[in-house]
Formats: structure tokens, C-alpha cells, sequence
């Protein structure tokens, strides 16, 4: 089943009061209940890719949908005028059907090839009533946003059993790290993880002061060094109380500037050597944050980022701070980079596993 029949299965089953939306999107989502995920997470090896289980699936919904309202009443807005001023499948239409992708921060590129595409198929399919084009147009904006993210994978990578997983977080200052590793370490606390924090940003006044902030809150033990001191030094210290003492994971905050691009990425090199030298295998994650209101420059970011290190994924914070949430498709669609989570708001709990159906749910909700 396509992902747009299964959007439009959820949308129905939304409308149809006998059974509760919320039991009919588990069902359609959530083919597994939480104790069978637990169960099935606890028999696989522990080198297989795991997220912390949804301790409350309902509230993982519900943040998709509200972090998602901006992008999403955005969107339809637009779209609903495109088609109030709908007269016919002209040239006319097109190109305002790709101002209105572009608006939504898809990317020029892709605005260009959707609405290219568009043209064959309302064609094709003899689309010419009102209804009928805007059924397709939304069919193939979640067609081209599903297979963008065809074999992507999105789950978290973690160590061999006994080992720590190490998680190392890079982006430019003031995307989001430190909170996400905050929101992100409470998560694995709850599932009973050993949590260590390296506050390895020793460039930034009050970056360690932030980050040790958090682990009093998470309750999780942390490794700070003297600012300005070397991090790749905290970096060192961190890996070795991580495998002296036995953590599961060990969450590393990086400096998100220094004098210049070039000596940043230096010293991001410098400390995964640090980290590989202790444990080959790590880090598991070198996790890209990237702060979804500042639109395609989150693309131009991830470029950079990505040409100098080995990225493994990506964090967009801020989806519910702007109307821009149409940059996941830009990022998928050219840089083939797989967003593992996103964050919702500011509170610790708004933090969610990537999920594209509720993604793609949350952005089309109301068009389809
Ligand atoms: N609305 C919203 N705000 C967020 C989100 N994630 C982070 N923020 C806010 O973004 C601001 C910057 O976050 P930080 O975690 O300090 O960013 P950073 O990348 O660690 O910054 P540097 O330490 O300067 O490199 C803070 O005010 C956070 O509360 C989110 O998902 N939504």
C-alpha cells in the first residue's frame, strides 16, 4: 500500500467516530504493541539499531501534529489559494504551484521537478476538475516525499554488547545540540540506560554550565574540562570513564564555532580520533543538528558538514518554530542523510524518533 492510500486510511478512520483516531493509527503504525517492541528490542543483538521505545506513542502523535502546525497551515493556506484561483491546468497554474513549494522551503530544484512531474501526470491521468488535480498534486507531493526516503534508516546505531555507544553531536552554534542531547539523554535514562555527557564545547562561555544544567536535571553523570581547555582532552577523559565504568551511552556536545569553518572541522576530526582510538568502533552516531527555521541555510549547513565528516544523521530542532518544515524533503531528496529525530519545542519531552508517516501526516493532514 502506497503511503498515500495509508494517509488517507488514517485521515478516514480521523473522521469515523466509532473507533477512536488514536486506536486506528496504532493499528495503522503501530503494528506492534510496547510490550512486543520491548520484547522484540531485548532479543536482538546489541549491535541491531534501536531507538528507546515511545514510552507513550499517543504523546508522540501529538507532538508530530503540533509541532507541525505552522508548516502546516502554512502550506495548506497557500495551496488552498492556488486552488481558490484555480481556472485551468494552464502554464499559469504550474507556476504558481511552484512558488508555493518554494515558499514552503522544498527547494527550487525540487519545486521544479514535482511540478514537471505533475504536468505529465494530471495529463495523463485526464485530470481536469478542481478536485481531481488537487487529489494528485497531494498524492504526488507524498509519493515524492515518500520515495526520497526509500531504504533510508533512520534508527539508531549502537555498540556491541558490553561496549559504550558513543554519540557525537556537531552543528553550527545555537541549532540545538546541547538541548537535544538534554531531551535526549532523559529518554535513555528512562530506559534504564547508563547515561555520561562530555561537555567537550569548551570554546563557548557557559556552553559546560548549560550542559551540566541538563545532566542534574536527566539525573546523568557528566565530564567537563577548564574552558578553553583542549575537548578533545574532555573527549578523551569521557571515553575512558565510559568504558572504565561501564555507561551504555556517552552523549558528546561539541563546539558549534570556532575561528573559522576550517578549524572546526580540524578539531571534530580530531575528536572522533580521540574517541576511535579507545573504541574502534565508535562513535555509533555523528549526529548533525540542524535548526529547521533557518530553512535551505540548514541545507547549505549540511553540505559543509557533510563534505568534512562522516555525518551518520540528522537532528532538525525548532519544526515547531517555523512554517519551513518543507526543508526534510530538500534534505532528503539531495543529500540522502537520514533524519533520526526532530525536535518539537523547548520541554524536555519534545523530542521525537523521525517517524515519516506522522511526518508526512502532520504536514498534509488537512489537504488530503
Ligand atoms: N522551539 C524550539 N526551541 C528549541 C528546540 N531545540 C532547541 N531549542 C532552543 O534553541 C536554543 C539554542 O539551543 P542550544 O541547545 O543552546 O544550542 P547549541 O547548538 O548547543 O548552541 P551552542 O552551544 O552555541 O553551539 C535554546 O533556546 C533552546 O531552548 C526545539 O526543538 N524547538
Amino acid at each position: 500500500m502506497s503511503l498515500f492510500d495509508r494517509l488517507l486510511g488514517r485521515k478516514k478512520d480521523e473522521e469515523t467516530p466509532q473507533k477512536t483516531f488514536l486506536g486506528k493509527v496504532k493499528d495503522a503504525l503501530a503494528p506492534l504493541s510496547a510490550d512486543e517492541d520491548q520484547t522484540l528490542a531485548e532479543n536482538k543483538p546489541a549491535s541491531t539499531p534501536q531507538k528507546p521505545a515511545e514510552s507513550d506513542s499517543a504523546s508522540s502523535e501529538d507532538h508530530y501534529e503540533a509541532g507541525l502546525t505552522k508548516t502546516r497551515s502554512s502550506f495548506a493556506e497557500k495551496f488552498q489559494l492556488l486552488m481558490a484561483n484555480f481556472r485551468a491546468v494552464d502554464e499559469n497554474f504550474f507556476d504558481e504551484l511552484e512558488e508555493t513549494l518554494i515558499a514552503a522551503d522544498v527547494g527550487f530544484e525540487i519545486a521544479l521537478k514535482i511540478s514537471d512531474e505533475l504536468q505529465d501526470e494530471v495529463r495523463l491521468k485526464n485530470a481536469t476538475s478542481k478536485k481531481e488535480v488537487q487529489e494528485t498534486i497531494i498524492e504526488k507531493l507524498v509519493d515524492v516525499y515518500d520515495q526520497a526516503g526509500n531504504g533510508e534508516d533512520n534508527s539508531m546505531h549502537m555498540a556491541a554488547a558490553g561496549n559504550p555507544s558513543v554519540f557525537l553531536f556537531v552543528g553550527v552554534n545555537g541549532v540545538g545540540k546541547t538541548t537535544t542531547i538534554g531531551k535526549m539523554a532523559q529518554l535513555y535514562r528512562q530506559q534504564s540506560k547508563k547515561v555520561l555527557l562530555a561537555a567537550a564545547d569548551t570554546f563557548r562561555a557557559g556552553a559546560t554550565e548549560q550542559l551540566v544544567e541538563w545532566a542534574k536535571r536527566d539525573q546523568v553523570d557528566v565530564v567537563t574540562g577548564k574552558e578553553k581547555s583542549d575537548p578533545a582532552a574532555v573527549v578523551f577523559d569521557a571515553v575512558k570513564r565510559a568504558v572504565d565504568q561501564h555507561y551504555d551511552i556517552l552523549f558528546v556536545d561539541t563546539a558549534g564555532r570556532l575561528q573559522n569553518n576550517e578549524n572546526l572541522m580540524r578539531e571534530l576530526e580530531k575528536m572522533k580520533k580521540t574517541i576511535t582510538r579507545q573504541l574502534p568502533e565508535a562513535p555509533q552516531e555523528v549526529l548533525l543538528v540542524l535548526d529547521a527555521t533557518t530553512g535551505q541555510n540548514a541545507l547549505q549547513q549540511a553540505r559543509l558538514f557533510k563534505d568534512s565528516t562522516d555525518v551518520t544523521g540528522l537532528v532538525l530542532t525548532k519544526l515547531d518554530g517555523t512554517a519551513k518544515g518543507g526543508i526534510v524533503l530538500a534534505i532528503r531528496q539531495e543529500l540522502h542523510l537520514p533524519v533520526k529525530w526532530v525536535g518539537l519545542g523547548e520541554k524536555v519531552t519534545d523530542l521525537a524518533p523521525f517517524d515519516a508517516d506522522q511526518f508526512v501526516y502532520g504536514l498534509f493532514k488537512d489537504l488530503i
